[in-house]
């Protein structure tokens, strides 16, 4: 089971289209709690090289993983607790983001269902047939890792109450439910 402290910093993670950026955005909301979207954070040549259909290479990653780690332990240090979403694929990765409070929340789905989901969405950089590429890179957080994992077939709200009851957090609405509307 995952620890959660006083002021946590969550890293919603998975594969390219598992649902970062909309389960982080209605998690924030109904917290009330700092966001970042870590595809914000990426260097620019590493959106053109995904956006040209190639996937990252670790070389590409570091820079990037630095900059999301440096928000987290900003966030960390002034006791702010957070939201940040990153696919943080590798147990490497998350070995550079963790950190006091750090509690990973892994969103996980099939191939054909977070394929679908891709087949449908628009005007995003990254293109869906990175998806291969994406599964090919993820190591699955394991038991010595403070994460949670969500199957990602509930709806975005739905997502959110469960994080929020299973880390025992405190939504701003006063009632998990009362948010999702
Ligand atoms: N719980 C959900 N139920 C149905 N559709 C969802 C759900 N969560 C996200 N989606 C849809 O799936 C698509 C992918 O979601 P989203 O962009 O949040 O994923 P992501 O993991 O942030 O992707 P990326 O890493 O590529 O930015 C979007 O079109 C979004 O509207
Ligand atoms: O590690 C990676 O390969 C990248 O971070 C990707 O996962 C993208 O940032 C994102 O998922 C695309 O929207």
């Amino acid at each position: 089971m995952a620890k959660t402290a006083q002021q946590p910093v969550l890293v919603i993670m998975g594969v390219s289209g598992s649902g970062k950026s909309t389960v982080a955005g209605v998690l924030a909301g109904k917290l009330g709690w700092d966001l970042a979207e870590g595809d914000d954070l990426h260097p620019e040549a590493n959106v053109a090289k995904m956006h040209s259909g190639q996937a990252l290479t670790d070389e590409d990653r570091w820079p990037w993983l630095g900059i999301i780690s440096d928000w987290i332990t900003g966030h960390v240090e002034a006791g702010v607790p957070a939201i940040i979403t990153c696919s943080a694929l590798k147990k490497k990765y998350r070995d550079v983001l963790r950190a006091e409070g750090v509690v990973f929340v892994f969103l996980q789905g099939s191939k054909d269902k977070i394929s679908d989901r891709l087949a449908s969405r628009h005007g995003h950089f990254m293109p869906p047939s990175l998806l291969e590429s994406q599964f090919d890179a993820l190591e699955e957080p394991t038991e010595d890792e403070n994460y949670i994992s969500l199957c990602v077939s509930a709806s975005p709200a739905e997502e959110a109450d469960e994080v929020i009851e299973r880390l025992g957090l405190h939504p701003v609405t006063g009632d998990a439910e009362a948010g999702a509307k």
